[in-house]
C-alpha cells in the first residue's frame, strides 16, 4: 500500500503521525510512504531523516493525496484538503466528527473511508489512540489553568497551591478520566484542593484510592456541579461520551455564580465542549471571556509540546497503521474489533450512531461493508 504522511495545518499545530522510525517499519512491512515536505520539522524531525528511513518526500498535500491508498494526519482534514480526498481512500486521524458538521458532510461527499483514531476502542472500553494525546492535555490543563489565574492573563490572580497561611485555589474537574486524572494529579502536585467530579463510581471508587489528600473524588448530579462550579477558582472541563457531542453540564446561566477571574480550561471541547459558552479557539488566540469567566477552548492542546506529543501519539497510533496496510482496512476491521470501532464514515454512510445521532443523519452498522 502507498501510505501519505500530511503535514499539519491547523494554526500553530505542529505535531506529525508518523516519525522516521515509524517510516521504517512500514516499509519493512513492504509498503511505500510518501511524506510532505517538512512535515516532521515542528517536532524536530527533517526531510533527510524520513528520507533516510526510505520515504519520498512530496511537495505538496495534493501529490500526497493524488498517490496515496491511506493519509494520515494529526487533526481533521481542514476545508483546503476537503477536495482532495479522494473515493475509497483511506482516511486515518483524529476526526471529532460529532462537533463539526461541516466536515462530517465532506467526508460523505468524498465516499472516502474514514478511521477516526479517537473511536478505536479496547475491550474494556479504553480509547487507545485517544489515551496518549488525553494525557497531555490533562497534565497542560493543570498548567495553563495556572497561568489563566494569573492576574495578566485577566485571571483571579490566585496561586494554585497559594503559600503558608494564605488557601491554596479550588479546582474543580468535572470528568475522572484520562484528562481529568492528569489534571488532577498536576494540580494536585501543586499543591491545590482539588474536586473531581463523575458519574462513575467505579472510576471515583478508584481514583479515591490512588489520588493523594488534596484530591476528593464526588459523584456528580446537575445541583452539585452548579455548586462546585461556583466556588471554584479553575474549572477543568474532562467529560467524554466516546464519539459523541460533549454534554453541556455548565450551563450559560451558572457563570453569572461564578468568580470574576475565574478560569474554564474546556479540554472537551474537541468534541463539543462541556460549557455552553466554549467555542474552539487556537494557540494563537486561546481565550475569551464570557462574564468575567476566563475560557480557555483550544482544540489541540498537545500541539504545543510537538515533541512529547508526537512520539506518545506515534507510539500509540503506529501498530494500527501497519495493521491496516497490512490487511486492507476491510480484513483489518472483521479481525480486530478495535479498529472496526474507528469507522466513522465509509463510502457516503455514516457508521459510528453517535455521529450519526449528533446531526439526525441515518446510521449504517459498519459490518454492511464487511461482508
Ligand atoms: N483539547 C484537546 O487538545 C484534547 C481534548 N481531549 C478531549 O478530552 C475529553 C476527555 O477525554 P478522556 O479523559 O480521554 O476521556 P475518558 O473517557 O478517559 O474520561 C471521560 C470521563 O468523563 C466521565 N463522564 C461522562 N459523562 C459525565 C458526566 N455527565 N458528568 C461527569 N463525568 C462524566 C466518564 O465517566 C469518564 O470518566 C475528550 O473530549 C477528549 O477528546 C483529549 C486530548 C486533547
Ligand atoms: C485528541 C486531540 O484532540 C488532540 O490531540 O488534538
Ligand atoms: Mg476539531
Amino acid at each position: 500500500m502507498k501510505v501519505g504522511i500530511l503535514k499539519e495545518i491547523k494554526v500553530m499545530e505542529k505535531r506529525v503521525c508518523m516519525v522516521p522510525t515509524g517510516v521504517a517499519t512500514m516499509i519493512a512491512n513492504g509498503h511505500q510512504v510518501l511524506v510532505e515536505s517538512g512535515a516532521g520539522v515542528g517536532a524536530g524531525f527533517q526531510d533527510d531523516e524520513y528520507r533516510a528511513a526510505g520515504a519520498t518526500i512530496a511537495g505538496t498535500p495534493a501529490e500526497v493525496y493524488g498517490a496515496c491508498d491511506m493519509v494520515m494526519h494529526v487533526k481533521e482534514p481542514q476545508p483546503s484538503e476537503y477536495d482532495l480526498i479522494r473515493e475509497d481512500q483511506i482516511i486515518f486521524t483524529y476526526l471529532h466528527l460529532a462537533a463539526d458538521e461541516q466536515q462530517t458532510t465532506a467526508l460523505i461527499k468524498a465516499k472516502s473511508v474514514n478511521i477516526a483514531y479517537e473511536t478505536i476502542e479496547k475491550k474494556n472500553g479504553s480509547l487507545p489512540l485517544l489515551v496518549p494525546m488525553s494525557e497531555v492535555a490533562g497534565r497542560m490543563a493543570a498548567q495553563v489553568g495556572a497561568h489563566c489565574l494569573e492576574m495578566p492573563q485577566g485571571g483571579i490572580g490566585v496561586l494554585l497551591g497559594g503559600v503558608k497561611g494564605v488557601a491554596p485555589a479550588t479546582v474543580v474537574v468535572i470528568g475522572g478520566g484520562v484528562v481529568g486524572y492528569n489534571a488532577a494529579k498536576m494540580a494536585c502536585g501543586l499543591g491545590a484542593m482539588v474536586y473531581i467530579l463523575d458519574t462513575n463510581l467505579e472510576r471515583l471508587a478508584y481514583l479515591d484510592e490512588i489520588m493523594p489528600a488534596n484530591c476528593i473524588p464526588v459523584m456528580s448530579n446537575p445541583a452539585l456541579l452548579r455548586e462546585y462550579v461556583r466556588k471554584a477558582d479553575l474549572v477543568i472541563g474532562a467529560v467524554l461520551i466516546p464519539g459523541a457531542k460533549a454534554p453541556k453540564l455548565i450551563t450559560r446561566d451558572m457563570l453569572p455564580d461564578m468568580k470574576k477571574g475565574s478560569v474554564i480550561v474546556d479540554v472537551a471541547i474537541d468534541q463539543g465542549g462541556c460549557a455552553e459558552t466554549s467555542k474552539a479557539t487556537t494557540h494563537a488566540d486561546p481565550t475569551f471571556f464570557v462574564d468575567g469567566v476566563l475560557h480557555y477552548c483550544v482544540a489541540n492542546m498537545p500541539g504545543a509540546v510537538a515533541r512529547t506529543s508526537t512520539i506518545a501519539l506515534t507510539n500509540a497510533t503506529l501498530p494500527y497503521a501497519v495493521q491496516i496496510a497490512n490487511k486492507g482496512w476491510k480484513k483489518a476491521m472483521q479481525e480486530n474489533e478495535e479498529i472496526k470501532l474507528g469507522a466513522n464514515v465509509i463510502h457516503g454512510a455514516v457508521t459510528y450512531q453517535a455521529v450519526a445521532e449528533a446531526f439526525g443523519l441515518d446510521y449504517t452498522p459498519v459490518d454492511t461493508f464487511l461482508s
